[in-house]
Parts: structure tokens; sequence; C-alpha cells
């Protein structure tokens, strides 16, 4: 969408505003949006579409603008730019269309959760019912508690519920899962599928690069102000991830530049996986190692090649604590395209551990 439109779309009047977003219009249109305190620029003219029913993830940095971000959309903030949200202005968007979960959340603290959730539920002309929005947040069994006695944990689950309890058609969730311990993640996520599955399009900020390679359709990494990369998350992954690589800990020891020469000439040989010639399996060139500060690294192997690699360990007399096999994903994205160093993601449906003996020799 261009500005003119984007501008026609803030000036939309208040009938096409009751039913936008429900059609095949983007949900959320910003373009060049800016946002600076003082000679902080938080915001650096920033262009993000979200369509109808999509779930919208946002990652990126401390300080990235993450948060100024989604204030700007949902009129929490003044910014420049243009905006329009189900296709008004943020803030004359009608609230009852709209969930909120801020990252900071400070209800009143001397409600039970449950009443907590009701008193939300009546600030809307309709409201699901408290006990299966609770339900679904997981605090069923703790909503007599008063907030003040929750944990942090059950604190960040019952302001997932306030957010939701009007059943949005437009969901923003800043860093949910915050503080949420395993099970409870689960119950937000399993929430967040059903909420999309029934049409409800989320914007999702976290850092937790799982949950966010999970549920969103489509994620933005904004870097100082900028979205540096947006797409589908498998797409990002094959662009950005880098190689399948395993991680062999050698308890610290370190393999001199001949060694690494034979061990390398041995890979080279070896049947490490099968050749892809996109980028997203072994390179075109045939795995490569490098050294760690545990070991060594060997990009580009495929689970059916670890064989060969302690093969070829075995050739050169290695002997290794530990062999971990990772395939890349967004928070490799998210490391390569934020200039961090990246660390192996191990365990999870996507990887898999080997635990040597010291080699099989
Ligand atoms: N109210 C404010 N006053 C001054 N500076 C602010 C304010 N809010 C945000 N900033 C600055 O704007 C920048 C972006 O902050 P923002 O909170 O949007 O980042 P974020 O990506 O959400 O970070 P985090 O991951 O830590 O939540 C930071 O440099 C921050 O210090």
């Amino acid at each position: 969408m261009n500005e003119t439109t984007a501008r026609s779309a803030v000036d939309a009047d208040a009938a096409d505003a009751d039913t936008a977003g429900t059609g095949d219009d983007p949900v959320v249109v910003g373009e060049g949006v800016r946002k600076s305190y003082g000679d902080v620029v938080a915001l650096d003219g920033v262009d993000v579409t979200v369509e109808p029913g999509e779930v919208f993830g946002l990652i990126g940095p401390n300080g990235a603008g993450k948060t100024t971000l989604v204030r700007a959309l949902t009129g929490t903030t003044d910014a420049e730019g243009s905006i329009a949200v189900l296709g008004s202005a943020p803030d004359a968007v009608d609230p009852q269309r709209i969930g909120l979960l801020p990252q900071s959340f400070d209800p009143p603290e001397r409600l039970t959760a449950r009443e907590l959730v009701g008193y939300y539920g009546g600030l809307y002309d309709e409201a699901r019912e408290v006990e299966a929005v609770l339900r679904d947040v997981g605090m069923a069994d703790d909503a007599d508690a008063w907030y003040e006695t929750l944990s942090g944990g059950q604190r960040r689950r019952t302001c997932v519920a306030t957010a939701v309890v009007n059943d949005p058609d437009l969901l923003f969730l800043d860093e949910p899962t915050t503080g949420i311990d395993p099970a409870g993640r689960r119950s937000i996520h399993r929430l967040v599928e059903r909420l999309a599955a029934a049409g409800t399009t989320v914007f999702l900020t976290s850092h937790a690069m799982d949950e966010v390679e999970r549920l969103a359709d489509r994620v933005a990494l904004l870097r100082g102000g900028s979205v540096v990369a947006v797409g589908a998350p498998a797409d990002l992954i094959a662009e950005h991830g880098g190689h399948p690589r395993l991680e062999v800990d050698l308890d610290g020891s370190r393999l001199d530049d001949a060694e690494m020469e034979t061990l390398a000439g041995a890979l080279e040989e070896s049947e490490t996986g099968a050749v892809a010639e996109d980028g997203t399996g072994t390179p075109a060139d045939g795995p490569t190692v490098e050294s760690t500060a545990d070991g060594l690294r060997v990009l580009g192997v495929r689970p059916e090649g670890i064989g060969a690699v302690v093969d070829a360990l075995g050739t050169i007399g290695v002997e290794f604590e530990s062999l971990t096999w990772a395939e890349p994903s967004l928070e490799d994205v998210y490391l390569r395209l934020t200039g961090e160093e990246y660390s192996p993601r191990a365990g999870g449906t996507a990887s898999g551990d080997v635990t040597g003996d010291g080699g099989d020799r």
C-alpha cells in the first residue's frame, strides 16, 4: 500500500472501520513510522504490514524499538509516519476489537485473578466467559488468589487473560510469556494458535525465538529502529540461518593446524550428508570444520553423516566428550542479522544429541 492509500485508510468512515480487517485488506499498515525520545531514535522509518488472520512476530535486541512500535501501532504513543489499524488511525480504532498486552502492565492488585479478568471483561460490550479465559491461560486453579500474591508467571498469565477477554479481532502481545514456566508457555502458545485459527490477527513481540518460530506466519527483525529482514520463519532460516552443524566437545583441547587439515581432508572424502544446492544442507564444496572454545564445529553435516565425522575423528586419533547436532533455527537468523555470535541450539524436536564416551574407537 502506498502512502496515499494508507492515508485514505486512516480517513475511512466509521462504517468501514467497523468491518475493516475482516476482509482481505491488511489489518495493520505502518509506513515510515518514526519516533524519537530526545536524541534517541527509537523508530527510524519502519514499514510494516500485517495481513488478516496472520500471526506476525516482531523480534530484535533490547532497545531495538519493538515496544515503541507496538505503542505507536496501538496509539499509546504518538509517532510520525502513516499508520492504519483496522482501517482507522490507531487512536480511533474501536477498542472492542483490540486486545493489548503491554510489556509493562500494573493492574489493580487488590483484586483476585478472577475479579481482575471479570473487571476487564466488564469494560466491553461483549466479553468471553471469565472461567473459560482463566482456563485458557492455566489460571483456573489459582483464580481466587489476590493478584499481589501471585507469582510473576501467574501474574503474566492473568494479564494475558485480560488481553483476550474481549475475543479481539486484533491482539497485540508484547512479550507475553516472559517469566512463565514451560507448561504455562505451552498454554499461551496453544491459546494463540486457537485464536489465530479462529481468525484473530496477532502481533507478537518476543525474545523467545522458539516461540516466534513456532507461532509466527511471518517475522520482522528490528534492529536500531529499522526492519532489517521480514519473511516467513522458514524463508528467513533458509536465507540467513546457515548450515546444519555438529558441535564436537573436545573438553577444552584444541587441534593443531596439521590435525585440522587432516580432519578436513578426511571429511571431504566421507559421506556427511546430502549436498543441497539451496544452502540449507551441506555447503556446495562439502562440510567445513572450524575451532570453537569447546572443540570443533563441523558445518554442513546431516544427521546421517554424523557417523562419518566420528570415523574421521577416529582416523586422526581425536577423542571427544560429546556431539551435538543442530539444524539452523530462527535464533541463528537473529544472531547473524544482529551481528551476535551464534550458539548451538541443543535438544528440542529439531536437534539431536549424540553423547560419546571418548569416541567409538
Ligand atoms: N519513554 C522513553 N523515554 C526515553 N527513551 C525511551 C522511552 N521508551 C523507549 N525509549 C528508548 O527507545 C529505544 C527503544 O526502546 P524500546 O522499549 O522500544 O525497545 P525494545 O525493542 O522494546 O527493547 P526490549 O527488548 O528491551 O523490551 C531504547 O533506546 C529506549 O531506551
